[in-house]
């Protein structure tokens, strides 16, 4: 297979062991397979510690695995890429700069001329609803708007592979149904593949195409669920859909032990 034909993300048999302050090894994630094919949205449920962060982290190049192979279009992963996105919980702008100068910094960094990048800048900064905001600095703008600056700052890199670490986690319930809609909006087209990772099962299914359930720490994958909800979705709809409750209860019975294995072992270490 050759790098233009194979999938987009590949973990084969990944495992990552922490050294602990203590200089305990710990292992996160243990013989870990999962493949994410071009262009495809997956989403990554586990228990609360499992090793979800780490497993993005290891895709991302900002550590490597203890063993095992992690590969990018087909190829080993060597530090950051340029075509990897990413997107977290905390807000990922740089306050001292304008939003549109926060948009404008990833296309500069690599090399795009200030003309072109304020061009592109500005043509994101519309699509996420913040083309009148483009002076203002982050303090003065909502959590949600801050968000939309962040996505807007990294779909304007054109990123192959885009890395959503709980991305809206912090946002109330309405922008976070909102914000869900925007980045299925956003990503469209785009034919980037999503690693999403969240505690929200609800949020999964609407959101991806196939929902990846790991088990209690070390994370490795238990059960892949495709999801088969057409597209486009919208996401408040989408949960009223019967077929999401049936869904939601398949994934939940396989997710839920997992959870209830964390929370025994967390009774086990307060006894
Ligand atoms: N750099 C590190 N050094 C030592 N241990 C680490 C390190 N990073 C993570 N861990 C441990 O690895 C385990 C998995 O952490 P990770 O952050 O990947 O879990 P998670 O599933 O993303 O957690 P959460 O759902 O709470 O966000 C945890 O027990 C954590 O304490």
């Amino acid at each position: 297979m050759n790098s233009r034909t194979s999938p987009a993300i590949e973990l084969r048999g990944a495992s990552k062991v922490f050294r602990t302050p203590s200089g305990a090894p710990h292992t996160a994630v243990r013989d870990l397979d999962l493949t994410v094919e071009r262009g495809e949205f997956v989403a990554v449920v586990g228990p609360t510690g499992c090793g979800k962060s780490t497993t993005l982290t290891l895709v991302s190049g900002l550590e490597e695995p203890t063993e095992g192979d992690v590969l990018v279009g087909g190829e080993p992963v060597s530090g950051i890429a340029d075509d990897v996105g990413f997107v977290f919980q905390q807000d990922a702008v740089f306050p001292w700069r304008t939003v549109l100068s926060n948009v404008m910094a990833g296309p500069r960094f690599r090399g795009v001329p200030k003309q072109e990048a304020r061009e592109r800048a500005r043509q994101w900064l519309t699509r996420v609803g913040l083309e009148a905001f483009e002076d203002r600095y982050p303090h003065q703008l909502s959590g949600g708007q801050r968000k939309r600056v962040s996505l807007a700052a990294t779909f304007v890199n054109d990123p192959k592979i885009l890395l959503m670490d709980e991305p809206f986690s912090a946002l109330d319930v309405q922008t976070r149904a909102l914000m869900s809609d925007e980045l299925l909006d956003l990503w469209s087209g785009t034919g980037a593949s999503v690693v999403f990772v969240t505690h929200d099962l609800e949020e999964s299914i609407a959101l991806a195409d196939k929902v990846v359930v790991m088990t209690a720490g070390p994370a490795t994958v238990k059960e892949v669920f495709e999801i088969d909800l057409p597209r486009p979705r919208k996401v408040e709809q989408v949960r009223l859909q019967t077929e999401f409750t049936d869904i939601y209860r398949e994934i939940w019975s396989s997710l839920g032990e997992e959870v209830r294995i964390t929370r025994e072992r967390g009774a086990g270490h307060a006894a």
